[in-house]
């Protein structure tokens, strides 16, 4: 188990909102499908996934390291016993012990394809089935999966990246005053945690009462006419492949507007589920853009939903 008081505060980490935004999201609605946070190297990916766990009591990291086997992954089935004793032995595997808790994958885009199709397999059936020579034995494996990766290193397949629910591009902070702040509160927290977990348990206790909040509001949304048009509008005029991304963007919004304490989803959260549904999955991704690529898809969708966003 967790030791908790090695665990830097999810309220301390300084920036990076997106990411954290994203991680958040997964915590409202753990059916969301999970979150792919791309960028460089010590940016706070790892803290930011342990530090989720430890908001909420009971939820705990399962680590996929990149070196796991697939049997390990998903479990083996002992056929010898089945043929031999005529009952099926099955050896949990990694996607067994993260049923209920967060998967973490570091550096998944090194991670074996066939690996990556069974994990994401799981995550989106919320069930594992392994098969070997006729006989198949599922379990229940409803995680949050949480793939970190920096591109420099190898992209994921196209096909994977679109699995992902979210997606989040991370980098270092630019200015000084950040900076410093990431420095000192290291300094302080590795010096004497639970000074410093004290420091943060106001704040800490505050943004779990608003997840809480925000999963008993997210029960009181539907989806109404208007939402649906607005997303199936969004995935025809910027070209995203199949309905995949429309369907998760409209759970995205939803959880927004839990997040935000309300049970009526606006405009504005639709955009700003775009924002994080889209980029991986459009055909001309923005990202591989120069500066200005995720802003003009920000501008495109601001455009889009004030005109009503009706396709002729
Ligand atoms: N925004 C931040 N706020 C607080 N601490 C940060 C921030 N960014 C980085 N750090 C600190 O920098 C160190 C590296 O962060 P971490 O291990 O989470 O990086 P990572 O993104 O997972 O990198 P890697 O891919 O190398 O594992 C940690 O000590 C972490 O506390």
């Amino acid at each position: 188990m967790k030791p908790m008081h090695n665990v830097f505060p999810f309220t301390a980490i300084v920036g990076q909102e997106t990411m954290k935004l994203g991680l958040l999201l997964n915590l409202i609605n753990p059916r969301l499908g999970g979150v792919l946070i791309r960028g460089e190297k010590g940016t706070a990916k790892s803290t930011a996934v342990r530090a989720l766990a430890d908001l909420m009591p009971g939820l705990n990291v399962v680590n996929l390291p990149v070196s796991a086997t697939e049997d390990r992954v998903v479990g083996t089935l002992d056929i010898e016993h089945a043929i031999r004793q005529g009952e099926k032995r099955f050896e949990p595997g990694l996607l067994a012990a993260a049923h209920g808790h967060i998967l973490y994958v570091d550096e998944i885009n090194l991670l074996d394809d066939a690996i990556v199709d069974a994990l994401l397999d799981a995550a989106a059936m919320g069930v594992n089935t392994v098969e070997r020579e006729g006989v198949s034995h599922s379990h229940p494996a409803q995680f949050i999966l949480i793939g970190t990766m920096n591109p420099e290193e190898g992209e994921l397949r196209p096909q994977l990246l679109d699995r992902f629910a979210l997606s989040v591009e991370v980098s270092g902070e630019k200015d000084v005053p950040s900076r410093m702040e990431v420095i000192r509160r290291r300094l302080a927290f590795e010096s004497d945690p639970e000074p410093f977990r004290q420091r943060y348990g106001q704040d800490q206790m505050l943004l779990q009462e608003r997840i809480v909040q925000a999963k008993e509001l997210l029960r009181q949304i539907e989806p109404t006419e208007e939402m649906l048009e607005w997303t199936a509008n969004i995935g025809i005029r910027l070209e995203v492949d199949g309905h995949r991304a429309d369907i998760t963007l409209m759970k995205t919004a939803m959880a927004l507007a839990a997040y935000q304490g309300r049970t009526r989803v606006l405009p504005e959260d639709m955009t700003e589920a775009a924002m994080l549904v889209l980029p991986h999955r459009m055909r001309k991704r923005p990202f591989e853009d120069q500066i200005g690529g995720v802003e003009e898809l920000r501008q495109q969708l601001g455009n889009l939903l004030t005109e009503g966003a009706h396709v002729t």
